[in-house]
């Protein structure tokens, strides 16, 4: 399984992440699957700043993750995204969560995504469309959500 992860503070949220979902299922090599409903949720990390619009959907494609994240990137490009601060309000953000069962630690990459475990705003659009699928440490995202057998904390 391919996740994407989804997410806007800024602008039209909703728009935003409607557009990166068509400009990704329009690339040639890749399928958006299923998309999970959207959550308005409260900001992690930098708490000072709009509520977020979070999202996840399941692809299929024949890119390699490195090329997988070229193309997010571009999406998020096409869209107008400005990288001001590191952890500040974005129109649009898509995030690799896990490419199949690949571990990449480079400079630009981490998969799995190192924070999904942690993330509610990941963890609950996840549960929708992956829900049976061990996704950290062979836990699924309503295990990690649920805490079962384990004390990972998860931000609200
Ligand atoms: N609720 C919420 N908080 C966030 N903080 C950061 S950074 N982000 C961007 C994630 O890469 C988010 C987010 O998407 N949703």
């Amino acid at each position: 399984m391919i996740l994407l992860g989804l997410g806007s503070n800024l602008g039209d949220r909703e728009q935003y992440i409607a557009a990166a979902v068509r400009l990704l299922a329009a690339c040639p090599s890749l399928t958006v699957c299923q998309t999970s409903a959207l959550y308005e949720t409260e900001p992690v990390g930098v708490k000072e700043q709009p509520a977020f619009l979070n999202a996840v959907i399941s692809i299929k494609t024949t890119l390699e993750p490195e090329a997988l994240l070229e193309q997010c990137l571009a999406v998020e490009a096409r869209l107008g995204r400005v990288r001001k601060e590191r952890w500040g309000p974005r129109n649009i953000d898509i995030d690799l969560l896990l490419y199949e069962n690949r571990i990449c630690n480079s400079p630009r990459l981490s998969l799995p995504h190192p924070r999904l475990a942690e993330r509610k705003f990941v963890l609950i659009p996840l549960a929708e469309v992956a829900g049976d699928i061990p996704v950290f440490e062979g836990k699924t995202a309503k295990e990690l959500l649920t805490g079962q057998g384990d004390d990972n904390k998860v931000t609200y």
